[in-house]
């Protein structure tokens, strides 16, 4: 490995001396570097790069665990490493790797010796120089930092076994979270902040929905099966998990949009906010990707509907793959896509598509993605406090400006549904209260989420997850799911009746 071990080094004898560095953690640390240098999206850089191709299958696991968890506990592991120095500075590659064996240390539970060491080797390819200094601080990592967390955890566990809300200093460690984002979340979440925090880590399960529009629920599964992705339902139509993920993406079942990835929360969520076959015009604001457009409309379709359905994006670039995958979809000409500022909704200059009004409209609002932060690591570092609490938070004004915009094109009767993939109070039903005292809001009233048109045909299995998941208020957050064992993200609905 080239230089001689300093001395630190040195006392931990030969087999840390004569450690070869694992090339999952070789290529982990290069992964982190590019993400750090382009301010590159984890599992966008995962998927892309060429260097996962070239290694072996239990190697490209390790190392997609240690790039996207490193991402996660970016700013947690930053802290740890940095009360460990005796001078300040650090070199940039140097801290991705210390990030990475701390990482290791604190979350993945490696064994001391392998990740002390390793660690020595990660920091020794990033500089030479640094071999001693890795050796301390992981030393001092594993000897104080482990000890502290375990004991954090073990009082996350017994507030989650008694049914209580726990620290905020407890989520923040062991949620690898800011301070102040555990604390909103914990305050949002209650007892439920405590599974947030030990699932933290864990990758979500691959699962799927029966893309109701083109097959049924059983063809698709049958499709999933020949493809040797070994499905299981789950207690959702159309909802499978999937035993093997890999070979997914070669097996041509998502490009044909036969299936679509979908976490379970989200795959309710679009079934919630579905139509029910009376309905003949449906508005959804936020199309994004389309996924729950293909979503709603095949929810509506097993209710025996067949809606058309006008979608608006502010991102030209996601209205044109939303109206390529509508069709390939089966949806046909049935779905428009649009690309509008939805906060102009309630203006009389729309594009002729959007007058008149609506039997249904689905706001899926922007918001923080802290409900998905297993998928999107870089959100609970990067999300700034400004941008959801106070006064004048930046995306709680939007979705309520949103929202507002888009209930003027509700129908007299008609239903506005409301919804996030964030965990947070502000953005869920402090929007939503906002609205409904507001002076646009004042027409609509609050539906049970569990009187949308689709718990009709809802076997007993899925009613007992929905009636979970649905809180006094007749809103659905679902990590009432998860206290049922389901494995599913934090997504948020709300259902409104236009009254007035
Ligand atoms: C939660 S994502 C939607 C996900 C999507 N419905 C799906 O199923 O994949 C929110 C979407 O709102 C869009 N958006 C943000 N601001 C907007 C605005 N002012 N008007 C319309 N769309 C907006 C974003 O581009 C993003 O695609």
């Amino acid at each position: 490995m080239g230089g001689r071990p300093a001395p630190e080094t040195a006392c931990l004898g030969a087999r840390v001396a004569m450690a070869r560095l694992a090339p999952a953690r070789r290529a982990a640390l290069r992964l982190s570097a590019e993400c750090r240098q382009r301010d590159a999206r984890a599992r966008e850089l995962l998927r892309t790069s060429d260097m996962m191709d070239g290694l072996e299958p239990r190697d490209r696991a390790l190392t997609t665990r240690l790039v996207l968890g490193a991402q996660r506990a970016r700013g947690l592991c930053d802290a740890v490493v940095d009360a460990h120095l005796t001078h300040g500075h650090l070199e940039p590659r140097v801290r991705d790797a210390l990030t990475l064996s701390a990482f290791e240390l604190l979350y993945l539970g490696t064994p001391t010796q392998v990740a002390v060491s390793q660690g020595v080797e990660l920091a020794a390819a990033a500089s030479r120089r640094a071999r001693g200094l890795a050796n301390a601080v992981l030393r001092r990592v594993a000897e104080e930092d482990v000890r502290g967390m375990e004991a954090a955890r073990g009082r996350v566990r017994a507030a989650r076994d008694a049914g209580n809300a726990p620290e905020v200093a407890d989520v923040a460690l062991v949620g690898a979270l800011p301070e102040w984002l555990a604390r909103e979340l914990v305050a949002s979440l209650g007892a439920g902040a405590c599974a947030l925090a030990l699932d933290a880590m864990d990758p979500p399960a691959p699962t799927v929905a029966a893309n109701l529009n083109l097959d049924t629920e059983e063809g698709a599964f049958a499709r999933l099966v020949d493809a040797g992705l070994r499905p299981s339902r789950l207690p959702w139509p159309g909802c499978m998990a999937l035993g093997a993920q890999a070979g997914l993406a070669t097996s041509g079942l998502v490009e044909e949009t036969c299936v679509l990835p979908a976490d379970p929360a989200a795959q309710m969520v679009s079934w919630l906010a579905a139509p029910s076959a009376d309905v003949d015009a449906m508005l959804e604001v936020g199309q994004g990707r389309a996924t729950k457009t293909l979503l709603l409309a095949g929810a509506n379709r097993r209710l025996g509907g067949k809606v058309l359905l006008a979608c608006v994006d502010s991102v030209a670039f996601k209205s044109r793959l939303a109206r390529e995958r509508v069709r390939a979809g089966g949806l046909g000409d049935r779905a428009t896509c649009l690309t509008l500022d939805a906060t102009r909704l309630d203006a009389r200059d729309v594009p002729p598509e959007l007058r008149g009004t609506f039997g249904q409209v689905f706001v899926d609002a922007p918001c923080s993605g802290t409900g998905t932060m297993r998928r999107h690591p870089e959100v609970a570092w990067s999300l700034g406090q400004e941008s959801v609490c106070g006064g004048s938070a930046r995306l709680p004004a939007l979705q309520l400006r949103m929202l507002s915009a888009a209930a003027a094109r509700v129908a007299s009767g008609g239903t506005l549904a409301y919804s996030t993939c964030s965990d947070l109070r502000a953005e869920d039903e402090d929007v939503v209260c906002a609205f409904l005292e507001s002076e646009a809001g004042r027409a609509f009233a609050p539906l049970p989420v569990t009187d949308a048109p689709c718990a009709s045909v809802l076997d007993p299995a899925s009613l007992r997850i929905l009636r979970a998941m649905t809180g006094q208020d007749g809103f659905l957050r679902s990590e009432g799911g998860r206290a049922l064992g389901l494995d599913c993200d934090g997504h948020f609905l709300a259902l409104m009746r236009k009254v007035g």
